[in-house]
């Protein structure tokens, strides 16, 4: 697993590093300024004429050890000091005086000229706030210029915390960050701000993140593989678990159909589909391995019937928020005893009922919002959710004793008592109607399988990414439909580690 921090659990991390394992602070910046000149060398990057743009933090001494580096190799450097000299810290105090010893010399204004290099060591990890005034100019300046754009651990102006732009932020080309990306660099707009990112490893003990349940990972390919179900030989239908899927509405197949051939495709042993009425004949001909059984009016004891023999159900997607669907709906969370999906208008069902939450906390149970439905269950706006999605995530996992996969360009999967984990598979293909469908399908294909709800939300999660990802191999990411991604979940193997 890799550890995503947020700048203060970086920030804790090297503390410790420094303090209780005796790596000096200095020599972990030798260690950063070496490993990004290392890098920037590996790509290949002109050096001719090097412009570092230095802040009063340890990202500033960052810079100027970097510029001490290269002058010594016989570069030409220039230094911009954009930070305040009143509040140098004690490293980029130290930094900067070794760079002037060796003939350095520091610009206090932007410096006329063209540079083939352009590197940002103005805020690291440690920026607090939005950039304003004299700063915003300086990284205006620098991102209207010429030459290739290098930033120093995280692109300035973005938050570690969560990738959003803090009122202006350096667009780069390249990021070398330290030891571990923090989740800023994983989270739009933060990771298109900062190129293409290397993380280098300079020491930076992560014992901290270990103990601290509050930071986000991202699992390793031989994790998810772990956590497929087993396909034994001596098997049939039961052992892959029954799934009922209860989706769709007046004139809506869609949903039912791509939940359902979803779940086969991951694997389900018998996946049964209850929906209106008349859904019957196009889902018959769509999916004729499936077994459907519809309403056309509320029957609280069919939905309690068909829940008896269910492993495990998937409800909402395409189910409208009808009188009926809302009934059907509370007749599921009070009577489930199985692990349950609540995907769409389950969850604006659920949003208009919050009463009905009350069911959550004695079962198992799956949320999958996109960023609205996240927005109407908990009342915050969707900028708000952005800019603390891990927070709210975890608060309402908590609260409602839930699992929750919040969807969006990097889906996040919470539980209580759980770290969360970041999914990172997936591309733009997937931004189109019917792809959130064949997600819950997936999720509730592997739940009928008998694995947990917290390995089938991550594990669901990262196929249907790849799936996206096979999808735009094979067409262009425009043309791709939810369909395609059915066809794709067939061809995709995870443990193919050509991936
Ligand atoms: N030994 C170590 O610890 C290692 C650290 N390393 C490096 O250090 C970086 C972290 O350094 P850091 O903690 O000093 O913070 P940093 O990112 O330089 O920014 C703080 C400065 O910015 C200022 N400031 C903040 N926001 C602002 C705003 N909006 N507008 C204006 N000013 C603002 C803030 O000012 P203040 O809030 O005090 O007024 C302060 O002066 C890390 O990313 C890595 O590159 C590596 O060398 C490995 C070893
Ligand atoms: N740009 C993107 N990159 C990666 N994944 C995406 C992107 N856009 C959408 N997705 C994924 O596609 C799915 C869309 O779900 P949703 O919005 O519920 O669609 P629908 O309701 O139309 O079926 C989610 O799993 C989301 O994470
Ligand atoms: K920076």
């Amino acid at each position: 697993m890799r550890f995503l921090p947020d700048g203060d659990s970086m920030k804790a991390a090297d503390k410790d590093t420094i303090e209780n394992l005796g790596i000096p602070s200095l020599e972990l910046m030798e260690r950063a300024a070496r490993s990004c000149i290392d890098s920037m060398k590996k790509e290949k990057l002109d050096f001719t004429d090097v412009l570092i743009v230095c802040g009063s933090g340890n990202n500033g001494g960052d810079g100027f050890a970097i510029a001490r580096l290269l002058k010594e190799e016989g570069c030409a450097v220039t230094v911009f000091m954009a930070g305040n000299p009143a509040h140098l810290s004690a490293e980029c105090r130290y930094q900067w005086k070794l760079f002037e010893s060796i003939g350095g010399s520091i610009r206090d204004h932007y410096p006329d000229g063209t540079y083939s290099l352009i590197i940002d060591a103005i805020f690291g990890v440690g920026l607090s706030r939005e950039v304003t005034g004299h700063y915003r100019e300086v990284i205006e300046w620098m991102n209207e210029a010429s030459g290739t754009k290098v930033a120093v651990d995280i692109p300035s102006g973005i938050n570690a915390g969560n990738g959003c732009v803090l009122g202006i932020a350096f667009r780069a080309d390249y990021t070398v960050t330290f030891q571990v990306e923090k989740i800023g660099l994983i989270f739009y707009p933060g990771k298109e701000y900062a190129g293409k990112v290397t993380v280098t490893d300079i020491g930076i003990s992560l014992r901290t993140m270990e103990k601290n349940k509050n930071i986000a990972y991202l699992p390793d390919r031989e994790e998810y593989i772990r956590m497929l179900p087993d396909r034994p030989e001596d098997s049939n239908k039961g052992t892959y678990g029954r799934l009922l899927v209860i989706a769709g509405s007046k004139g809506m197949s869609g949903a039912a159909f791509l939940n359902a051939m979803a779940a086969y495709r991951m694997g389900a042993g018998l996946v049964q589909i209850y929906t209106e009425e008349s859904n019957r004949i196009i889902l018959q001909a769509l999916l004729p391995e499936a077994i459907i059984t519809t309403y056309t009016e509320f029957d609280k004891e069919e939905v309690k019937r068909l829940l008896s023999h269910a492993d495990a159900v998937c409800i909402g997607s395409g189910l409208s928020r009808s009188k009926t669907a809302k009934k059907i709906l509370k007749t599921v969370l009070s009577n489930v005893e199985v692990a349950c999906v609540i995907d769409a208008d389950g969850l604006n069902l659920l949003a208009e009922h919050l009463k009905y939450t009350e069911y959550l906390t004695e079962g198992s149970f799956i949320l999958t919002p996109h960023m609205k439905e996240m927005s109407r269950l908990t009342g915050l706006s969707v900028p708000e959710i952005r800019a603390n999605r891990q927070q709210v995530l975890e608060s309402l996992t908590e609260e409602w004793n839930v699992t929750c996969v919040l969807k969006d360009s990097r889906t996040l999967i919470g539980e209580a008592g759980k770290r969360t984990c970041v999914n990172t598979s997936g591309c733009q293909a997937l931004a189109k109607g019917g792809s959130g469908d064949v997600l819950c399908g997936v999720i509730a294909g592997l739940l009928a399988q008998g694995i947990s709800t917290f390995e089938a939300a991550t594990l669901g999660t990262y196929i249907h990414g790849l799936s996206g990802e096979t999808a735009a191999r094979k067409k262009n990411s425009y043309s791709i439909l939810a369909r395609d991604l059915l066809e794709s979940l067939a061809t995709t193997d995870i443990t193919n580690s050509n991936l």
